[in-house]
Formats: structure tokens, sequence, C-alpha cells
């Protein structure tokens, strides 16, 4: 175990022996001053340097979610399908696993600091794509799983990525804001005190990857997402779902009950133009990146503006408005549009879809899915 977890472990036992629990002496323990950079030149013998391989290795976890297949799929078309290792704590569906179509997909639990490690070392990562979370909606209905896995995970991620020198990667997103955020639009940096459990956790992970950054020169990388769309993946239970379900419920039954008022407006992303945003900013060199955290943005909509555009093509879909309150008052919260500026004059960063191209893609992918199902 590296000299500070273990260190900190045992310091941890001593305070919080049974029968003790006494909170300060546990606090106490965070003020053991340790650096992860010292453990990094002790174990820099298990990972692997850029001038050592052609191409980084890579692992994602959270990987069988809505985005992390699409990006191994990216990231394997760039740097050979061996070299990104996709894991979860799901069981992945056949056409993942199996590995001769795909490339490898592997079993790691973020809450398992051992695991990461093992996994890190057998397999010389060098770089670490973060994507295990439980996203807003999901996370206020199970406030205490939410903060282990987007919390305590990150803390295993953040020290396994110090200690073995890895570039990582953290999404943040829209819901890092809150109700006392500029809304229209929101900038990079401006005050941040969203009301949801997701939206703390992932201002924390900005802020302590950020932090990691300037104490332990950890390379860490981070964009905020606004919704991501997308065809032949779901989303995971967050305030966004309604624009990627309003698309299959038009090509599947031609009716869409929305769940969020017809002029909540939120920025939005088709996940092409996402998992392209973050392989460039992992490519781009670090000194064309003034900050560590930064906006990305495509389009930004309301339901009746995406309901206007879905009936362009399908005119005959039907609509109705059952609003659900947590996700409204979420929505609420959130910014309306997002200020990417930095993200486009730094590191080049520009969108291909805005909303008619979004809603043609969706539309011809997943009508093309139904058609070759009601044909086997
Ligand atoms: N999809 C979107 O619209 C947006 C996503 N993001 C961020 O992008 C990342 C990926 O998002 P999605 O793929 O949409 O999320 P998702 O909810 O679809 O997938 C998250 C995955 O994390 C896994 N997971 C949960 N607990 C775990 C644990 N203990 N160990 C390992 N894995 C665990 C789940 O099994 C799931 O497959 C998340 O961090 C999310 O916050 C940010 C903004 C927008
Ligand atoms: C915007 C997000 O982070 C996510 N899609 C959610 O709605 O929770």
């Amino acid at each position: 175990m590296p000299v500070f977890r273990a260190l900190a472990r045992a310091a941890q036992q001593t305070v919080l022996t049974p029968g003790c629990g006494c909170r300060p002496l546990a606090l106490a323990v965070r003020h053991i001053s340790f650096s992860p950079r010292q453990v990094t030149s002790d174990a820099s013998f298990h990972s692997v340097s850029f001038s050592e391989t052609d191409h980084p290795k890579v692992l994602i976890t959270g990987g069988l979610g809505q985005l992390g297949v699409g990006l191994a799929k990216l990231l394997r078309k760039r740097f050979g399908k061996n070299n990104v290792i996709l894991s979860d704590i799901r069981k992945p569906p056949s056409h993942v696993f199996h590995s001769g179509m795909t490339g490898p997909f592997i079993y790691s639990d973020i809450l398992d600091y051992k695991n990461l490690r093992e996994i890190v070392v057998n397999n010389r990562i060098t770089w670490l794509v973060h994507y295990s979370a439980l996203l807003s909606a999901v996370g206020e209905a199970n406030v205490s799983l939410a903060r282990a896995v987007n919390i305590t995970g990150l803390h295993n991620i953040l020290d396994i990525a110090a200690e073995h020198g890895l570039r990582l990667f953290v999404p943040s997103t829209i819901g890092a804001f809150g109700p006392t955020s500029p809304r229209n639009p929101t900038p990079d940096l401006c005050v941040q005190r969203p009301r949801t459990i997701y939206g703390v956790s992932k201002v924390h992970a900005e802020l302590m990857g950020e932090y990691y950054h300037h104490k332990y020169g950890l390379d860490f990388r981070c964009l905020r997402y606004p919704g991501i769309i997308s065809a032949d993946s779901q989303p995971g239970g967050g305030t966004t779902d309604y624009a990627v379900a309003i698309f299959h419920d038009a090509v599947k039954t031609g009716k869409f009950e929305c769940n969020l008022k017809p002029d909540t407006r939120l920025p939005m992303m088709y996940i092409d133009d996402c998992l392209r945003a973050t392989l460039e900013v992992m490519e781009s060199p670090a000194e064309q990146l003034s900050m560590r955290t930064y906006n990305i943005n495509a389009m930004s909509f309301t339901p009746e503006e995406l309901v206007a555009e879905v009936q362009k093509q399908l005119p005959d879909l039907q609509v109705t408005y059952n609003i659900d309150p947590v996700r409204q008052a979420i929505a609420d919260s959130w910014p309306m549009n997002f200020d990417d500026e930095n993200a486009r004059r730094e590191w080049g960063w520009k969108h291909e879809y805005d909303l008619p191209e979004l809603v043609t893609t969706m539309l011809n992918s997943i009508g093309a899915d139904s058609r070759i199902a009601s044909a086997n």
C-alpha cells in the first residue's frame, strides 16, 4: 500500500478505535501532511511514460453508462483496441464483452482502492477517464450512495492518478452551477452553489482535481458537459433525459410525455461532439490550457423548441406535459446557456451539431434501428 495511504489508514484506525468514534480526532487525520508526489517517484516504475509507448493506455471507469462505450470506440480507433480498457460494476452486454469485436472489458469498483491499483499497475495505465457517477435525479433519490460513489470514489481515483503519474479526465456538468450562478450565459468562473448532491460532488471534483494539480502536479483535465443526447445508449437518470427519450418515443409510439415544463431552457450537446471534445482536451499540450476545468457548449433549447424541430419530420407526434417536481426544480437552478469561449479560444473547441442536425441524426439513427429490429 502506498506510504501515504498506509499512514493515513493506520492513523485513522488509531483515532477511530471502536467505542471512541470521536469526530474531532478523526478530522485531525486529514491535517497530517502527505504528498502523493513522494510516492509517485517510488511508484513510477509501475507506470509508463509517453516516451515509452506510442499510445496512451487508457482505463475508463463507469464505462457501461450513456457515454463510456462510445468513448471507448472513439479512443480505440485512435489508439488501438487493446490500449483502451472499459470497466464498470455492471455485467456488460455481449457486444461489449466479446473483445474480438471491440476491446477489453473488466470489473472495477471505484470504491475498491486495491482493485483499482491492481488494474492500473497490471495494465500499465497512463490515462484514466473517470466516468463512474450517480447523475442528478438518481442522486437525489439516493444521497448516501451518490456521496459514496461521487465523492469517496473520486478520492480513490485522485490518489491512484497522483501516485501513478496518470493523466486524469473527470467530467463535470452544467449541474455544478446553482440558482445563484449567472444562468444566461454561465461563464467558467462564477458563483457555484448547486443544490443537488450531484452538483455538490462535481464542484468538489473540480476543486480537488485542481488542488492536486497545483499541489502534486497531477495532470487533471475536466470539461463541464451540457446534457448529452445519444441514440444507441440510454441516459442514467438525469434531469436532461427527456431530450433523449423524446426521440425513442416519437419513433416507436408517436407520443411523448415530457417531465419538464415546455419553456425550460438547458444547454445540450450531441454525443459525438462531447466525446470528440474529451479526446481533444486530453490531447491538448499542457501549455495550451490556462485552466483545468472548462465549460463546453453546443446548443441550448427548451422542450417546446425541441418538439417543434422533431415535428418538422414527424408532424403527427403528440406531446403532453406531466411535470416531475424534482427534475423541474433542478432544471430551474441550472444554466440556460453555457459560455464556453475559453475552450474555443485556448484549445480550439468547436461543436458540429446544432439543433436541426441533432434531430435529423437522432431520428435517422433510431428509425434505422427500429426498422432493423422489426425486420428481424
Ligand atoms: N450523460 C450526460 O448528459 C452527462 C454526463 N456527465 C458525466 O459524465 C460521466 C458519464 O456519464 P453517463 O455515462 O451519462 O453516466 P451513467 O449514469 O449512464 O453511467 C455511470 C456508470 O457508473 C457506474 N458506476 C456506478 N457506481 C460505480 C462504482 N462504484 N464503480 C464503478 N462504476 C460505477 C454505473 O454502473 C454506470 O454504468 C458522469 O461522470 C457524468 O456525471 C456530465 C454531464 C452530462
Ligand atoms: C447534465 C447532466 O449532468 C446529466 N445529464 C443530468 O441531467 O444529471
